[in-house]
């Protein structure tokens, strides 16, 4: 199947999907177009990707059977209006704009169409993201199938209902960022006691890697886990302690909620 393939802005998180599904062969850069607002954007975007480039989004959206869109939510109602009469029937549009619904969607469109709704992440550039997926109704099954499959080469596909994606916005598309954070203040005490800055990133990043990964393989609750870590009054049950005295788990559980609060706002 020879299918195009367009994205409307590609910032951190279209250029982390136009990686992955190059690396990945399902889509070959001669079949991809892309634009952005910026020309420096798209130079970058030639240099790198070598896809074909434009200023003008009705161009992407004529060319594609897969219309990503990788605006701003603020974006969707202005590039939607924009590119409406372009876009052809069997052209699937798939959004992933935090707070935008397939139902604004449609409404920024003025027409219905074959829409799908995502809540990807980061990791998707190194073929480990996870994709929360929900489909309209005029997409047939044949068509649904399509869509996870190109999605499949870069990460996990989780079909969910649209009602669960501000939650999942909280523990999936944001949540790279506090992973990073929890990295980086790892690799920050490593070098407060004396290793290299990029040995620290190196060790922190693996551990963490590792760890979710026996979560995910061992089927394993991760207290247990975390009980096979914490010998009786060794290393590690000194800095669970400190953890629980600073709150580790209240944090997390405070911002993750205050994550999706405001996805849920701006989804209404
Ligand atoms: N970042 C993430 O981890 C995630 C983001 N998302 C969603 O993805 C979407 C994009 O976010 P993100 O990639 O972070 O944002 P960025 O700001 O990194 O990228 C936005 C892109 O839109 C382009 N752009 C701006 N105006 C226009 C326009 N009028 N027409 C065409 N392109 C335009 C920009 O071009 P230029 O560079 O030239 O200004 C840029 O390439 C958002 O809706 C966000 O909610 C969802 C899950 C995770
Ligand atoms: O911060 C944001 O709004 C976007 C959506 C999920 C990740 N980044």
């Amino acid at each position: 199947m020879h299918k195009t393939v367009g994205f409307i802005g590609c910032g951190n998180m279209g250029k982390a999907i136009l990686r992955g599904i190059l690396d990945s062969g399902w889509v070959s850069a001669s079949k991809v177009m892309v634009s952005t607002s910026r020309e420096e954007t798209l130079e970058e975007i030639r240099v790198l990707y070598q896809t074909e480039v434009t200023r003008d989004n009705r161009k992407v959206a004529a060319h594609s059977d897969y219309l990503f869109l990788a605006v701003k939510p603020h974006l969707y109602e202005t590039v939607l209006n924009q590119v409406k009469d372009e876009i052809r029937e069997g052209t699937i549009l798939i959004g992933m704009a935090a707070g935008v619904t397939l139902q604004k969607m449609e409404t920024y469109l003025g027409k219905e169409a074959k829409m799908v709704k995502i809540m990807p992440n980061t990791p998707v550039a190194v073929k480990e993201g996870l994709i929360a997926m929900t489909a309209s109704a005029q997409l047939d099954e044949v068509e649904k199938e399509n869509v996870i499959a190109m999605l499949s080469t870069i990460g996990k596909v989780s079909l969910i209902e649209e009602k669960d994606m501000d939650v999942i916005t909280g523990i999936s598309g944001s949540s790279p960022a506090y992973v990073y954070m929890f990295i980086e203040a790892m690799a920050d005490a490593a070098v407060k006691n004396g290793l290299p800055r990029k040995v620290a990133y190196e060790i922190s990043a693996q551990a963490v890697l590792g760890a979710a990964k026996m979560v995910l393989e061992t089927g394993l609750h991760p207290g247990m886990l975390k009980d096979m870590v914490t010998s009786p009054g060794g290393t590690t049950i000194e800095a669970v302690s400190v953890l629980e005295e600073k709150g580790l788990r209240h944090a997390v559980l405070s911002a993750v909620d205050a994550c999706i609060d405001k996805s849920r706002e701006m989804s209404k």
